[in-house]
């Protein structure tokens, strides 16, 4: 029987690229990506999240997920958290670990929230959220995404952008939030509504 499908929007293809080696074969839903730059709202992650995905089930009326990504440093209580595209686009991974400097603190959370929607506006938005903590830390290793760099996993010497991909993908903020989506699509047997 061919599966049904389930429409990711994002303009990001790193993040399309990890959603589909994580998700891998054993997802009882098809795939497919929309690229489209949906507006993001200010306010609470869970909140940016779930207009995001209104926004894109309005916008191309079927089954979608969409995902935000946040950066968030203790010390700055939670900042940039979901503004961090901006910070980075013009801080660069340089200027975010030294945003940091003047706090002992360097703790930060990398925070993913997947939000569904069935595509019928009466149904409520869905989230799926995997938190990874870690360090802040002066940049080393690959800047093909973005922040992997400064980024430190907690109980690791490396930073995402030294570990290979593989290993990313089993401990990420990412890995955490598709593994708790892909439970809930499994119990329902690939039933989206
Ligand atoms: O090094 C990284 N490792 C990651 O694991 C990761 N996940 C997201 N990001 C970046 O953080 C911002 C989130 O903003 P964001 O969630 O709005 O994404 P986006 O606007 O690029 O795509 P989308 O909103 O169309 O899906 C963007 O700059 C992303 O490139 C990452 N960088
Ligand atoms: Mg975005």
């Amino acid at each position: 029987m061919n599966k049904r499908t389930l429409t990711f929007v994002t303009g990001n293809v790193k993040k399309l690229e990890e959603v589909r080696a994580i998700l891998g074969n054993n997802f009882p839903l098809e795939v497919v990506s929309h690229k489209l730059d949906l507006p993001e709202l200010q306010g609470e992650i869970n909140e940016v999240s779930i207009k995001k995905c209104q926004e894109a089930a309005r916008l191309i009326n079927r089954p979608v997920f969409i995902e935000d990504t946040s950066l968030c440093f203790n010390a700055l209580r939670g900042l940039p958290g979901p503004y961090i595209k901006w910070f980075l686009d013009k801080l660069e991974p340089e200027g975010l670990h030294k945003l940091l400097t003047g706090w002992e603190d360097k703790s930060a959370e990398a925070v993913c929230t997947f939000a569904y929607s069935s595509g019928n506006s009466d149904d409520d938005i869905v989230i799926f959220q995997g938190i990874t903590k870690g360090t802040i830390v002066p940049p080393r290793g690959s800047r093909d995404f973005g922040w992997d760099c400064i980024f430190q996993p907690y109980g690791y010497d490396k930073t995402y952008g030294e570990l290979p991909k593989e290993e990313k993908n089993k401990i990420s903020h990412r890995y955490k939030a598709l593994d708790k989506l892909k439970t809930y699509f499994i119990e329902r047997n690939g039933q989206i509504s």
